[in-house]
């Protein structure tokens, strides 16, 4: 695992978005060949989106042939909801690049058959060859994607009850009543996160200290879901100095040494 930390948010998110922006540029994808990428919601990666945004515009990357995954989605929410994962990526992304509609993928939870729904969602990501980076962010309590602590780390695409933890820290985003985030989400699964070739993980603030450390520090264990990164051959956390607050002092020197030598 590759640990990347950076000052401050703003730092981060830029270099989340060069990352990004090298990968598909050295990709050379074209409509037979897309780059094929898997996308998070969250506040996480809002700022790395800005950059991409403006990468984008001065013609430093194109999204022409990359085609999108996103990680999750609530269930029962409508689509135009301003809350639903789909209007939060048009909001901070899609509407502002040049990618083509039919390339983005994102789960319908509102779909009649949610199993079914899962499914195809497995079958597509399949039918382009899987995917080359997946992108994420991180709960407070190490979630990947919605996968919820002691979701199996073999899990895949599925319907997922979310947790009082969850619901409580997204109410922000739902007029702060807890009881208004949806109980239920489609996510992908963490067998599905850990198929990519490449994962990058977002993780800023203090308030993800706990679960940065369990993701690096900690077992592989159902109980912080993130942690399964470890046995992923191309995994990168790109933090910042709030995140680490729980890092041992060696752990923290170590990576930053290795990302300075
Ligand atoms: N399903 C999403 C996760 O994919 C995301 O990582 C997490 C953290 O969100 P934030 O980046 O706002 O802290 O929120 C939600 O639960």
């Amino acid at each position: 695992m590759r640990v990347i930390i950076k000052a401050d948010y703003d730092a981060l998110s830029r270099a989340a978005a060069e990352h990004v922006i090298k990968r598909i540029n050295e990709a050379c994808p074209t409509p037979e060949h897309p780059f094929v990428l898997g996308l998070p919601t969250g506040s996480s990666p809002i700022g790395m989106y800005e950059q991409l945004v403006k990468a984008c515009k001065e013609g430093r990357v194109s999204f022409k042939n990359v085609v999108t995954f996103n990680m999750d989605e609530y269930v029962g929410l409508p689509e135009d909801h301003p809350e639903s994962y789909h209007s939060f990526m048009h909001r901070y992304l899609f509407d502002h690049i040049d990618i083509p509609a039919a390339n983005i993928h994102i789960l319908n939870g509102n779909a009649p058959d949610l199993e079914a729904e899962c499914a195809a969602y497995e079958a597509a990501i399949k039918s382009f060859g899987g995917i080359d980076l997946f992108l994420g962010g991180i709960g407070p309590d190490g979630h990947l994607a919605f996968n919820e602590p002691f979701s199996s780390l073999t899990s895949r695409t599925r319907v997922k009850t979310l947790t009082n933890d969850t619901r409580i820290a997204n109410a922000r985003f739902f007029g702060g009543d807890p009881e208004s985030v949806p109980l239920h989400a489609l996510t992908v699964g963490v067998g599905t996160v850990m198929d990519a070739r490449e994962v990058l993980i977002l993780c800023n603030g203090h308030g993800k200290a706990r679960a940065l450390q369990a993701a690096i520090e900690g077992p592989v264990t159902q109980a912080w879901t993130v942690s399964a990164l470890q046995m992923h051959p191309h995994a990168i956390i790109v933090c910042d100095e709030a995140a680490t607050y729980e890092l041992k002092v060696g752990t923290y020197r170590y990576f930053t040494q290795i990302e300075n030598a």
